[in-house]
């Protein structure tokens, strides 16, 4: 699915100019973007909008065929649940739950029993990331081995699209250099569309795209061919 943003302008009450203030974007279908920018830029902003999460100020935002300022809350909920895996800085595991069940959460919501072969994509996705412990508990593991939970966990379902809040940020840097590999291997080899926002360099340097933002616009994009 690819993404396609006209005349995106958020405004906040008691501000006087938008906090992020986009005319045009496009992220073709499965690629690798990075955006980055100093803090207050406006990432965490594009991030929310582009997965419906806020209410989306914009005359279209349309990923594939869908325009999401067509779609009410609930139903971009509905939406976000079945196109987009999210991960974000702080990995959000359920302690008492193993690493594996925690890697099974989504589909747990939505059925009484787990299958054997979501069992085996989920393991497969752990194995992927040298990851074998499936059934230490999750509050003892490590913060690099937690971060590869919460990315199994989004990509669990298959979604089309893995939106990444700052993944490496909580990391040391071992670890954010394994992350910063891992990420866009593996949206590659499960082809959707990889955008992370961070202020990582060495995360972003293992995107083909980087998006610039400062002061809520795109100041400058750099493609490596
Ligand atoms: N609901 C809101 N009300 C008022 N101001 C807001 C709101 N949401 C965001 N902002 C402001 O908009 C600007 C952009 O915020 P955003 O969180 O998108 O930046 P960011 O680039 O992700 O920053 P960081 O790198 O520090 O996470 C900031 O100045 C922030 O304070």
């Amino acid at each position: 699915m690819d993404l396609f943003i006209k005349d995106l302008n958020v405004q906040v009450e008691n501000l006087p100019l938008p906090i992020l203030s986009i005319p045009y974007l496009h992220i073709p279908a499965r690629s690798q973007v990075a955006i980055l920018g100093p803090s207050g830029c406006g990432k965490t902003t594009l991030l929310n909008t582009i997965s419906g999460l806020i209410n989306i100020q914009a005359r279209q935002l349309l990923w594939g065929n869908t325009d999401l300022t067509q779609l009410s809350a609930a139903k971009r909920d509905i939406w976000r649940f079945t196109h987009i895996g999210i991960v974000l800085q702080e990995f959000y595991l359920t302690s008492g739950l193993s690493a594996l069940e925690n890697v099974l959460l989504p589909y747990s919501f939505t059925h009484w029993r787990i299958s054997n072969n979501i069992k085996q994509r989920a393991k497969m996705l752990l194995e992927q990331m040298g990851f074998t412990r499936f059934h230490s508990p999750a509050e003892r593991l490590s913060r690099g081995e937690m971060q590869r939970i919460a990315i199994a966990r989004a990509l669990l379902l298959k979604p089309n699209i893995i939106l990444a809040d700052e993944p490496t940020a909580s990391l040391d840097l071992q670890n954010a250099k394994i992350i910063a590999q891992l990420l866009p291997q593996l949206s590659q080899q499960e082809q959707c569309t990889l955008i992370v926002t961070t202020h990582d360099l060495n995360l972003a340097e293992h995107f083909p795209r980087q998006i610039y933002l400062a002061n809520g616009q795109i100041e400058r994009e750099e493609a490596l061919c």
